[in-house]
């Protein structure tokens, strides 16, 4: 009978869904067939949306009584915890434990593991060797669909340079007649009778790199869907975006084609066999997927972009056969092509190995130096080498977050 904890490092460029599958069905650590087992994941996660949508009813609440749907990301995670050990499992697959939670909650959670690996065997997975929790001394690594002793190698260094050539240029540059790209003044959002944030006051301006942080639930995300403009709570407030009062007649779109966006998950529910160039193309035309004929710059930026992420001998390679990590690079240059105002990253590096996480760091610091392109960072994980030239911060309170700089 296995008794002891293990964990498992994973690279962006497994696929995971197999090694948990793997596991559930007794291939891999067959000592753990015969015992009762839990899932802690994000795809958990997502299959009880899934599941909320479309039976309309809830399963799982978060501890504000918010359903999952409505719950954040960090919310969300504690309340699936919450569920599984109500459940008693005589073991956890916990995989990214970490991921999307605030400093706090990650402090929580570490302590919630350590109790439960009294009594409950955890198979923690993870794709970065610092989570690895410390009550666990057997760490494996999954590749070619068994498990093997990690072996360390030499960590990578901060500093090192990824991309040698300087960044694309744009075909037609975007002219704003603002050097203020957004603008918040005393904005308040509440949801029902519950204030989430309270008088913000926040200006970002051209070429800035901000680095947005704050408890689970602390309104980040709010923030964000005032700003790209899904948010109906963004009327009726002082916002400013790109020169503009918000609901001063603009469309989502002119506010969309102004921000280039990557958020993790993005990619949920996206099937389609795009090309890489293509998937870079679809950067001018503000789409996931190319629906339209692009013109020959449009070829050419592209391909310079491939070029930049060594990719030029693969660009006619399905998307889809990417490793996550260089599925975020290729997302990365489709939101940049067009140099846009404003770059949104909303925690970009969950889920990265530590190697893809340099990688793309190195990316986001070189469009920050490279470019004019503002930049809105949202995460709870403090990326070594990622160098934002201010960091705004939420506060949560009972009568709604706060914010301010704190750099
Ligand atoms: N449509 C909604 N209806 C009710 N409550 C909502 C809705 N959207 C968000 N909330 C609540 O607003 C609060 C702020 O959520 P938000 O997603 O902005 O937080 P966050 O800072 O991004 O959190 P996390 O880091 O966990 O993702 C949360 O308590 C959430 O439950």
């Amino acid at each position: 009978m296995l008794k002891t904890h293990v964990a498992i490092y994973i690279t962006s460029n497994n696929n995971k869904q197999l090694l948990l599958n793997n596991i559930l069905s007794g291939e891999l650590l067959p000592n753990l067939k015969p015992l009762k087992g839990a899932v802690f994941s994000e795809y958990v996660i997502n299959k009880h949306i899934d599941l909320e949508r479309r039976y309309g009813h809830v399963f799982i609440t978060a501890a504000n009584k918010n359903s999952l749907a409505h719950a954040s990301e960090g919310e969300r995670k504690k309340a699936l915890l919450q569920h599984i050990i109500s459940n008693k499992p005589e073991y956890i697959i916990a995989d990214n434990i970490y991921g999307n939670l605030d400093v706090e909650t990650q402090k929580n959670i570490k302590l919630l593991f350590h109790k439960l690996n009294k009594s409950t065997i955890i198979i923690q997975i993870t794709n970065r060797l610092q989570d690895v929790l410390s009550f666990i001394d057997t760490v494996f690594q999954f590749s070619e669909n068994t498990l093997k002793p990690l072996i360390h190698t030499e960590d990578e260094k901060n500093t090192k340079n990824y991309f040698i050539n300087t960044l694309p240029k744009p075909h037609k540059p975007i002219v704003l007649q603002t050097k203020t790209l957004v603008k918040f003044e005393n904005v308040s959002v509440a949801y029902f009778d519950r204030m989430i944030i309270k008088n913000i006051n926040w200006e970002i301006n051209q070429g800035e790199f901000w680095h947005l942080k704050g408890a689970n639930g602390s309104g980040k995300s709010t923030i964000l869907s005032l700003i790209s403009g899904d948010n109906p709570k963004a009327y009726n407030q002082n916002i400013y975006l790109f020169g503009n009062k918000k609901g001063s007649g603009e469309s989502v779109w002119d506010i969309k084609k102004q921000i280039g966006f990557f958020g993790f998950d993005m990619l949920r529910g996206f099937k389609k066999h795009e090309s890489i160039e293509n998937m870079i193309l679809s950067g001018f035309y503000d789409s996931v997927g190319l629906y339209k004929h692009p013109n020959e710059s449009e070829i050419a930026i592209a391909q310079q972009w491939l070029a930049l992420l060594g990719m030029k001998s693969i660009k006619s390679k399905s998307f889809q056969t990417l490793s996550s990590g260089h599925k975020r690079l290729v997302l990365i240059a489709r939101a940049m092509v067009k140099h846009p105002p404003l770059l949104i990253l909303d925690e970009p590096t969950n889920g990265l190995d530590d190697t893809d996480a340099l990688m793309f760091t190195s990316l986001i610091n070189k469009i920050a130096t490279e470019t004019n392109t503002a930049i809105l960072y949202v995460s709870h994980r403090e990326e070594a080498g990622l160098k934002p030239d201010f960091i705004y911060q939420l506060s949560p309170s009972k009568t709604g977050s706060t914010g301010k700089q704190i750099i």
